[in-house]
């Protein structure tokens, strides 16, 4: 495979060429659908922002373990179900993902030691999307990144929101994340005013 016009770093390519064939071909186009968010000050602390605070960690998991998932109309919902317990942190199993957005999103922030490595795992990540042809509401700060799955069209949680949720943790062991404390960043809010301006994304395009 020739990556010479890819920007990359060596775990990038280490990790990326582990990958099969057509993942690989693909990694030289960016998502066309990922929105990728960049911000250039760090993190703000909860008390400085203006918005409302994101739960603390229990919190979530509370409010998660109350949250029934809203599956997208016509998904096999027995299916989804069984594939998304044990991605969810409140069902105790080493899920890291909460349900969110009236059970219709799944939500979790990745941590890694540098920049470079966040990255390279976000970089691996627009690559699942353009395979699949879906994409996360995610942000960005330094070394975290957050990132939601929600289907727009139609609206709820399909098999691809789960399918890559799954894909992320794993992908996230590779490029390294580290453990997190109580995660302090505005991050889902962030990711939230890129949803506002992005407006009607997912519609299906209707022909002229
Ligand atoms: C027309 C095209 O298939 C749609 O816009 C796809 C693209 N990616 C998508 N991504 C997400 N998250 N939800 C969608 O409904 C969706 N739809």
């Amino acid at each position: 495979m020739n990556l010479s016009r890819t920007i990359i770093t060596p775990t990038a390519r280490r990790i990326i060429s582990g990958l099969p064939a057509r993942s690989q071909q693909s990694l030289t186009a960016p998502c066309g659908g990922a929105t990728t968010v960049f911000y250039r000050h760090r993190c703000v602390a909860r008390s400085q922002s203006t918005m409302s605070p994101p739960p603390s960690q229990p919190q979530a998991q509370a409010q998660s373990a109350a949250l029934q998932p809203a599956f997208s109309p016509g998904s096999d919902q027995t299916a989804l179900q069984a594939a998304l317990v044990p991605l969810l942190s409140a069902h105790g199993a080493g899920g890291r993902w909460t349900l969110a957005g009236e059970g219709q999103a799944l939500e979790r922030t990745f941590k890694f030691k540098t920049f470079a490595k966040t990255w390279d795992f976000m970089t691996a990540v627009s690559l699942q999307c353009k395979i699949q042809n879906h994409h996360p509401e995610w942000s960005n700060v330094f070394n975290t990144t957050f990132i939601r799955w929600t289907t727009h069209s139609p609206k709820g949680l399909s098999s691809k929101d789960i399918d890559l949720a799954a894909i992320c943790d794993s992908l996230a062991r590779d490029f390294g994340e580290i453990d997190q404390q109580d995660l302090t960043c505005q991050l889902p809010s962030l990711a939230d005013k890129a949803v506002t301006s992005s407006g009607d994304c997912c519609v299906p395009k209707t022909k002229k």
